[in-house]
């Protein structure tokens, strides 16, 4: 059932309880309770996504930032972004940042899982062996325009039989059939991938957002999925709304820390897990609850008068996320859909559309295409300062052309691409925040504090003029905007500190690691190190970034994790 505030609570003691009804606990209360005999509990801090209209219509997500569904953080001043602070938002709803991510449904490629493997010495994590948790997942259904796909992807590495939905574009935009001559005119550099969720992601092919398709073009959630009614009215599942979790207490057993139940803000009412308790906050949230619960660097913890329970210096460390900014072009476009953004009567057609029969061009919520490219073996750049990426399967640069836009201070219009570094060097922070340990936390992300991130995205602005070389584009391009067609490399720096955002990709914060590692946060069947009764499971949990998108390992990560608890408590 699903309860309001925890005065509706029947109980206050559970087998599990799941901290934060995200992408990621989500899955894993669904699993739990999929055993009638585990009491489960999840416990999400934001309210319900149902009837949320911004959380359905996948081009609306933007609309939910700076709401009351948004944790509405912002990150200090970077160091390498000439101390520019950036938006971080984050869901505060349930389904959390997969009620209102931009939907790209991106795995990474095969090595990333090997990798994490590797640093564990836990071959479930190995692509091979986490492959049948992604299927798992993942429901793949035709697009809601019902075009032909044929070409369009490969069928033999998507799961048909999962919860969460995922598609093709079903809106063409107005540059795609463009796009899709470029690897024909340029195939050295952007050659044909026929699916970027094969393991292999290089080259350039169609993006695979998460939506629900035929008649529904609406956003698939872990809410949506996982969290639907036929789940939420099992009897061993409560779902508990509008209820932040302060901490995680604990009592000692033989010496040994056992976390065992949770404070929550604002009520004095005490939680019991039974059996274990599942922390799936986020890469941000985690290690805040972790670090007023006194898990983490003890001398840290003792500057906020917070007393050490279990010493974990890598708390809240090993923030990973990519980098992204653009390359703009003055375009001609005579496609009245380029005019959308400053067009009313447009949207309203649109709106009207998707609420007739979930079609249209709000369905998809950005770019159609995504190109994937590796620096080149003999690039100065890896010989310099190494290679960050997992191995020869992944890429380092992640480039999305988008369609031409309007705006109404400026005649004509503009297109472009935008770049991000997917395997980036720099790490950043969470770390408490001396006014108050319980709010908005000190977010570093650290951006381009590392050479080689600077560099590979310098590299990617080349490689993005190189794609506007293809003939397909001589009567569309006009001139390039910014950054400067001439700019020196020096210049090209200065453009991608003053203009790089996050792509709200962050990781890392409770790493796991190999179990007699002197670093990490949890073991690599995700308990918490030096403790019992508490487990992590979401995206803080990754040791490196996937090469891709978060969201399609989150899931995966969740859906291994309820196995791997279900199983210790059989
Ligand atoms: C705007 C945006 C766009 C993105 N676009 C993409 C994309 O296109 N593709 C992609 O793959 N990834 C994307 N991402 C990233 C991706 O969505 C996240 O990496 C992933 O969803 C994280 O999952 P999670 O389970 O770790 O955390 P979340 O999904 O954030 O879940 C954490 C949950 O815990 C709750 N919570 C936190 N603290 C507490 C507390 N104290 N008490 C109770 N509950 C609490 C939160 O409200 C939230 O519901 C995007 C993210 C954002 C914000």
């Amino acid at each position: 059932g699903i309860f309001q505030n925890i005065g509706q609570l029947t109980t206050t003691t559970y087998d599990f309880i799941v901290i934060g009804g995200g992408t990621a606990g989500s899955v894993v209360a669904n699993r739990l309770s999929e055993n009638e005999k585990f009491q489960v509990l999840l416990i999400e801090a934001g309210p319900t996504n149902e009837d949320v209209l911004n959380a359905m219509v996948p081009s609306f997500s933007v609309r939910l930032e700076q709401t009351i569904f948004d944790w509405n953080y912002t990150t200090v001043p970077g160091i390498g972004l000439n101390n520019r602070t950036l938006a971080y938002p984050r869901g505060r709803i349930l389904g959390g940042c997969s009620s209102h991510n931009a939907m790209f449904y991106t795995r990474g490629s095969m090595d990333d899982y090997n990798r994490w493997a590797e640093v564990t010495g836990d071959d479930g994590w190995e692509w091979k062996n986490i492959f049948p948790y992604i299927l798992k997942n993942e429901k793949w259904t035709p697009p809601s325009d019902k075009h032909d796909t044929r070409g369009e992807f490969n069928p033999s590495v998507h799961g048909l039989n999962g919860l969460m939905f995922t598609s093709l574009p079903a809106s063409p935009q107005t540059i795609d059939d463009m796009v899709l001559q470029v690897p024909s005119q340029l195939p050295d550099q952007f050659p044909f991938l026929l699916d970027m969720n094969s393991g292999r992601p290089l080259g350039l092919g169609k993006s695979t957002p998460s939506i629900i398709p035929i008649g529904n073009g609406t956003r698939s959630s872990s809410a949506t999925a996982y969290l639907s009614k036929m789940f939420t009215s099992r009897p061993n599942l409560h779902v508990l709304l509008n209820t932040k979790v302060k901490r995680i207490l604990s009592s000692k057993k033989d010496s040994v820390v056992v976390f065992n139940s949770i404070e929550i803000d604002g009520d004095m009412t005490k939680l019991v897990a039974e059996k274990e308790i599942i922390l799936s906050a986020g890469p941000i949230n985690t290690p805040q609850i972790l670090m007023n619960s006194g898990v983490g660097d003890r001398d840290s913890l003792a500057k906020f008068n917070i007393p050490s329970v279990l010493h974990l210096p890598s708390v809240g460390q090993n923030l990973t996320d990519q980098p992204i900014t653009t390359v703009l072009y003055s375009v001609n476009s005579n496609n009245p859909l380029d005019n959308i953004d400053t067009n009313s009567t447009l949207q309203a057609m649109a709106l009207a559309q998707w609420e007739f029969n979930r079609t249209g061009s709000l369905v998809d919520p950005g770019p159609n295409f995504i190109a994937w490219s590796r620096l080149p073996a003999n690039s100065s750049i890896i010989k310099e300062f190494g290679d960050p990426s997992a191995g020869q399967n992944t890429p380092h640069l992640e480039l999305a052309p988008f369609s031409a836009f309007s705006e109404p201070s400026q005649p004509g219009h503009t297109g472009g691409m935008a770049i991000a570094v997917v395997t980036p060097k720099s790490r950043g922070s969470v770390t408490l925040n001396g006014t108050d340990t319980f709010g908005k936390p000190i977010i570093d992300l650290g951006y381009f504090t590392e050479e080689f991130d600077i560099l590979a995205m310098v590299e990617a602005i080349k490689l993005s003029q190189e794609f506007y070389k293809a003939p397909v584009w001589k009567n569309y391009i006009i001139s390039q905007v910014a950054p400067a067609a001439n700019a020196t490399d020096t210049e090209l720096e200065q453009y991608i500190r003053s203009t790089s955002v996050t792509t709200l990709h962050g990781v890392g914060t409770a790493a796991m690691s190999a179990p007699n590692a002197d670093y990490g946060v949890v073991n690599p069947d995700l308990r918490i190190k030096g403790a019992s009764g508490l487990r992590i499971v979401d995206a803080s949990i990754m040791p490196f970034i996937n090469s891709g998108h978060p969201q399609a390992p989150v899931y995966a990560i969740a859906e291994r994790a309820s196995d791997l608890i279900k199983s210790s408590w059989m």
